[in-house]
């Protein structure tokens, strides 16, 4: 079983010409392969600027579309696993925003749908209604890469700790967020709940930007690792870069038996669970 493997976050640049965004994303992907990465993670809509009028004009389908045939191959020809961020998925008439895992032999591992849409209203900040558009997904998704288990969650999902327990609960030892959080939340919440999300989990956290833009949604950037201890080892700053991280999870192992909450939790009081 794998416990020691080098991490890629890919915080790419964004932009409206889709093409140029799967360029641009296959050249980082190789990048991060060339510095030995094993597992290769995206931005929440990589392939789109974010918003709600665009996610009808740059939907797919899964897996049939341009971006997974990117995502696939560059999976494939860098033999590596691959979290393809998201995408705008269309099925039946019905868009999703949508998060695709690929293995190194470029088959499609899992499909998670944002299962908390992004709907908020601050005012003189940001006001946002994904579910305008969009459906929410309605079920957990994990993965496993030789013996570990990773839970999915994209962008405003990491507010929801139940989401993140009930991945614990199933025996993930890390979670991934694409994400594109924005000026008003991200510089207060960003890294607070993705080190809250590792620190009650004991799970590594790794969330994914895309890079800070000029117009239109301003993402904040700051894509960041975060061990089960809590700390954040690696974060990027807001322009395109690639941040790396040796992950080990021999700490996942460490802190669960140094300070095991797991076993120490009141469920004859309480409890996390799935209803469906
Ligand atoms: O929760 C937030 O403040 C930002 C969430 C977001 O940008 C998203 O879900 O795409």
């Amino acid at each position: 079983m794998m416990r020691l493997f080098r991490a890629a976050l890919v915080q790419m640049q964004v932009g409206k010409d889709r093409t140029q965004n799967l360029v641009n994303a296959a050249k980082l992907i190789a990048e991060a392969k060339c510095d030995g990465a094993k597992l290769v993670a995206l931005p929440e809509c990589f392939n789109s600027p974010y918003g709600t009028k665009f996610f009808n004009e740059y939907a797919e389908s899964i897996p049939n579309g341009p971006t997974c045939e990117m995502l696939s191959k560059a999976a494939k020809e860098n033999s590596i696993y691959l979290v393809g961020g998201t995408l705008p998925e269309r099925e039946n008439n019905k868009l999703y925003n949508t998060c695709t895992v690929w293995s190194p032999k470029g088959e499609l591992l899992a499909k998670y749908r944002k299962m908390h849409l992004f709907d908020i209203d601050i005012p003189g900040g940001i006001t946002f209604k994904e579910s305008d558009v969009l459906q929410a997904g309605n079920e957990l998704v994990m993965f496993e890469m030789e013996g570990i288990k990773v839970g999915l969650g994209i962008c405003y999902d990491m507010r929801f700790e139940e989401l993140a327990k009930l991945y614990r609960l199933q025996g993930c030892e890390i979670l991934i967020y694409p994400g594109a959080f924005n000026m008003t939340t991200g510089p207060i919440h960003w890294e607070l709940l993705q080190r809250g999300r590792a620190l009650d989990n004991q799970v590594f956290v790794f969330a994914i930007s895309p890079a800070r833009n000029e117009q239109g949604y301003i993402a904040w950037g700051h894509s960041q690792i975060t061990n089960p201890w809590g700390k954040v080892t690696t974060q990027a700053g807001h322009s395109q870069e690639i941040i790396y991280g040796d992950i080990d999870l021999s700490e996942c192992d460490k802190i669960r038996q140094q300070i095991p909450i797991f076993t120490q939790r009141r469920t004859d009081i309480y409890d996390t669970v799935k209803n469906k």
